[in-house]
C-alpha cells in the first residue's frame, strides 16, 4: 500500500508588506505527495512556487505569514508543533529544502565539515567530531564525491561542486522529503546532469523517500519527476504525470507554458514555441474568477466571475470552470 509522505490541505500563507499590505502568495494549495515518488512544482515566475516551499517547512517568520490550512509530513501535524520541536524533530530528519541559490549562501569563511558539525551538534550530540568526519567520508564517497571536499572551503569548489556539496549536506539525516528549489539553474548543462544524478541517486539509495522539484525548466522535470503541479497566482492550476501535463494538458495555462518552453530533448522537439501574453495578476488584489482569465484566450464572461474550484477527472486535478471534453475540442480547433 502506498503512503503519503506529504499531506497539504488548504494551505494559505501570506506575505505582509513594510505597507501592512498583503500578498496572497499560497491561497488555498492541496496536494499529496507519496513515499518513493517524485513531485515537480512549476510556473512563472511569481507564481508562488517558492512560498509554498517555505511554508512546507514551517517557515514563518516576517514578513511571510501562516493563515489556515494543515501540512502533515510522515503523519506530523508541522503546524501543531512548537518551533523548537520543529527544528529539532523535522527540518532535516522528516523534511530539508534546498532554497535558490543556496550554494552561493555558504559562509566562505568555514571548511564543508564544519556545516555538517553544526547540524549534528543539533541532531546527533552524541557524535564525536571524528565519528562525524567518518559518517560525512563515507556518505560523500557513496555518492560519487569526494572526502576531500569536506576539508575545502565553498570557495575552492566549483559550481556544481559547491551544489552536489550542499545537497549532501542537506540530506546526510535521511529526511524522507527534500524539496529542491531550482537547485540546477545556473550551472552549466554538465553540471546540471550530475546534479540530477545525485538527486537520483539519494532517491535510489533511499537516503530521501521523495522528492519535490522546483524548476523553470521543464524538459527538466520531464526527465526527473512522475508528476508535474502547475502553479498559478499562487493556486495550483494542474496536476497530473509528467508526461501528461506536457503532452496532454487539461488547463490552458499548462497548456500555453508548455508551448512556451525550448525544448532541446528528443521527443520533445517540434513542441510549439509561444510566448505567454501579459503577466501574471498582482497577489496583493486577485480577481474575483479564474485568475488566468485575463490571460486565456478562451475565456468567456463567466470565467471571470465566481471562485473556480479544483476539479477531478481520473487520477488528474485541474481548476478550470470548463470539462476537459470542451477544452480538448477547442484545442482540436487550434
Ligand atoms: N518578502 C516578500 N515580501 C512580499 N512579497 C513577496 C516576498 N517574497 C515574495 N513575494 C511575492 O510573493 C509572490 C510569490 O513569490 P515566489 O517567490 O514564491 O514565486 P516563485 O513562483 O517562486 O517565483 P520565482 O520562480 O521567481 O522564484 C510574488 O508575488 C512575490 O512578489
Amino acid at each position: 500500500m502506498t503512503k503519503n509522505i506529504l499531506e497539504v490541505k488548504g494551505l494559505k500563507t501570506y506575505y505582509r508588506t513594510r505597507l501592512k499590505e498583503q500578498v496572497f502568495a499560497v491561497d488555498g494549495v492541496d496536494f499529496v505527495l507519496e513515499e518513493g515518488k517524485t513531485l515537480g512544482i512549476a510556473g512563472e515566475s511569481g507564481c508562488g512556487k517558492s512560498t509554498l516551499a517555505l511554508s512546507l517547512m514551517g517557515f514563518y517568520f516576517p514578513p511571510l505569514h501562516y493563515q489556515s490550512g494543515s501540512i502533515v509530513i510522515n503523519g506530523i501535524d508541522i503546524m501543531k508543533l512548537k518551533k523548537e520541536e520543529l527544528r529539532s524533530k523535522i527540518l532535516g530528519r522528516e523534511i530539508a529544502y534546498i532554497p535558490q541559490a543556496a550554494m552561493n549562501a555558504l559562509n566562505p569563511t568555514l571548511k564543508i565539515i564544519r556545516f555538517i558539525e553544526d547540524m549534528m551538534k543539533v541532531h546527533r550530540p552524541e557524535l564525536s567530531k571524528k565519528q562525524v568526519w567518518e559518517m560525512a567520508a563515507e556518505r560523500f564517497e557513496t555518492l560519487n564525491l569526494s572526502p576531500n571536499v569536506l576539508n575545502s572551503f565553498p570557495n575552492e569548489l566549483s559550481g556544481g561542486m559547491k551544489q552536489r556539496t550542499v545537497i549532501a549536506i542537506s540530506t546526510i539525516l535521511n529526511p524522507k522529503v527534500l524539496i529542491a528549489d531550482e537547485p540546477t539553474s545556473a550551472l552549466d548543462v554538465s553540471s546540471q546532469k550530475v546534479v540530477i544524478k545525485l538527486l537520483k541517486d539519494l532517491l535510489d539509495k533511499q537516503f530521501i523517500k521523495s522528492l519535490v522539484f522546483i524548476t523553470h525548466e521543464l524538459p527538466l522535470l520531464y526527465h526527473v519527476t512522475d508528476d508535474i503541479m502547475v502553479m498559478y497566482a499562487g493556486e495550483i492550476v494542474e496536476r497530473g504525470t509528467s508526461h501528461e501535463m506536457i503532452f496532454d494538458s487539461i488547463h490552458p495555462y499548462t497548456k500555453k507554458l508548455m508551448g512556451s518552453i525550448i525544448v532541446p530533448e528528443e521527443g520533445m522537439k517540434g513542441h510549439k514555441l509561444s510566448a505567454i501574453p501579459g503577466a501574471p495578476p498582482n497577489l496583493k488584489n486577485v480577481p474575483a474568477g479564474c485568475r488566468f482569465s485575463d490571460r486565456c484566450s478562451y475565456a468567456t464572461d463567466a470565467c471571470m466571475t465566481g471562485k473556480v474550484e479544483s476539479k477531478m477527472v481520473d487520477d488528474r486535478t485541474y481548476r478550470c470552470l470548463y470539462d476537459v471534453e470542451i477544452l480538448k475540442e477547442w484545442y482540436a480547433h487550434e
